[in-house]
């Protein structure tokens, strides 16, 4: 992070949003007459090299600590390095209603780029837009800029904000596979007919599925409408009553007021760019209701 701190504000008649230079990272979005869609921790922990807490995460080159050859790998930081890196603004394609990112190999330092094993000096650029109105929608599309292939992993962790996450329920996964990642080993599960629902208990689970999700909130009564593009899976996480203990940049009680719902490639869906391709992947979020 460098000394200076940016968060800069987007306005204009449907909606409003925050976003911090420091990990590209949306920190709200609030449509016009609505309530915030996208959560916020009460206290925002800012220092160099920390992740930020709530909002929109930008997971990149690596999900969580990495997948190689079909194993899990090590890799550090979590998560990858774009969410602690310092994005530039494209003034060009920033006005009221957007705003652009760009991140570029020059960004990272050495052993983050050797850590993605795609030969000696792998180079690419990535563009990051976020648009801001009465819905939302995020897209991050890499070039490889290199000579040999790029493979990365990304996902959009978006952290929605609910009334209370024991309240509310997840629709559009029903019957898809899935790894529970509360368990060694990721064992693969089936989701039934029911909705996905949360009772206290850690839920951290990745979807092979990439239909539209509903997240219901009766209490709120409003219904947020997901939509991914260009990805292969969607993560669902909430953190339960274990975020009290485990999670020391939230407040006691808040794994209540979120779930991250997020577009995500990742695994042996990681994206492989031959030299001179790019790819994106989009979220778009909708509200049905206040
Ligand atoms: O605390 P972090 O690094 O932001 O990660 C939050 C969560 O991110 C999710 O994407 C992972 O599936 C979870 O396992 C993880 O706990």
């Amino acid at each position: 992070m460098s000394e200076l701190h940016i968060i800069r504000n987007i306005s204009n008649d449907d909606g409003a949003a925050q976003v911090s230079d420091y990990g590209a990272h949306l920190l709200t979005w609030t449509p016009t007459a609505g309530r915030q869609v996208i959560w916020q921790p009460k206290a925002v922990y800012l220092g160099e090299g920390k992740a930020i807490r709530g909002g929109v995460p930008v997971v990149f080159p690596w999900f969580a600590k990495g997948w190689e050859n079909g194993e899990m790998t090590a890799k550090t930081p979590k998560h990858g390095f774009a969410r602690t890196s310092d994005w530039h603004v494209d003034a060009e394609y920033t006005d009221d209603s957007r705003i652009r990112y760009t991140l570029t190999d020059a960004d990272a330092n050495p052993e983050w780029l050797a850590e993605l094993h795609c030969g000696a000096a792998p180079r690419f650029h990535a563009t990051y837009d976020i648009e801001v109105g009465s819905e939302l929608a995020m897209t991050l599309t890499v070039t490889n800029d290199g000579d040999e292939p790029l493979r990365y992993e990304a996902a959009l962790h978006t952290y929605f904000s609910t009334s209370d996450i024991t309240a509310a329920s997840i629709h559009g996964l029903e019957h898809a596979d899935y790894l529970d990642a509360t368990l060694p080993g990721f064992p693969p599960r089936v989701q039934g007919d029911e909705p996905i629902t949360f009772d206290g208990a850690t839920v951290d689970r990745i979807y092979y599925a990439t239909d539209p999700i509903m997240l219901e909130d009766p209490a709120w009564n409003r219904a947020i409408v997901i939509t991914a593009e260009g990805t292969k899976q969607t993560v669902t996480w909430n953190p339960g009553v274990a975020a009290d203990t485990e999670i020391g940049d939230m407040q006691p009680g808040e794994w209540r007021d979120f779930v991250a719902i997020e577009a995500a490639s990742c695994r042996e869906h990681a994206i492989v760019l031959q030299p001179g391709e790019s790819h994106a992947i989009t979220q778009r979020v909708q509200v049905v209701g206040r």
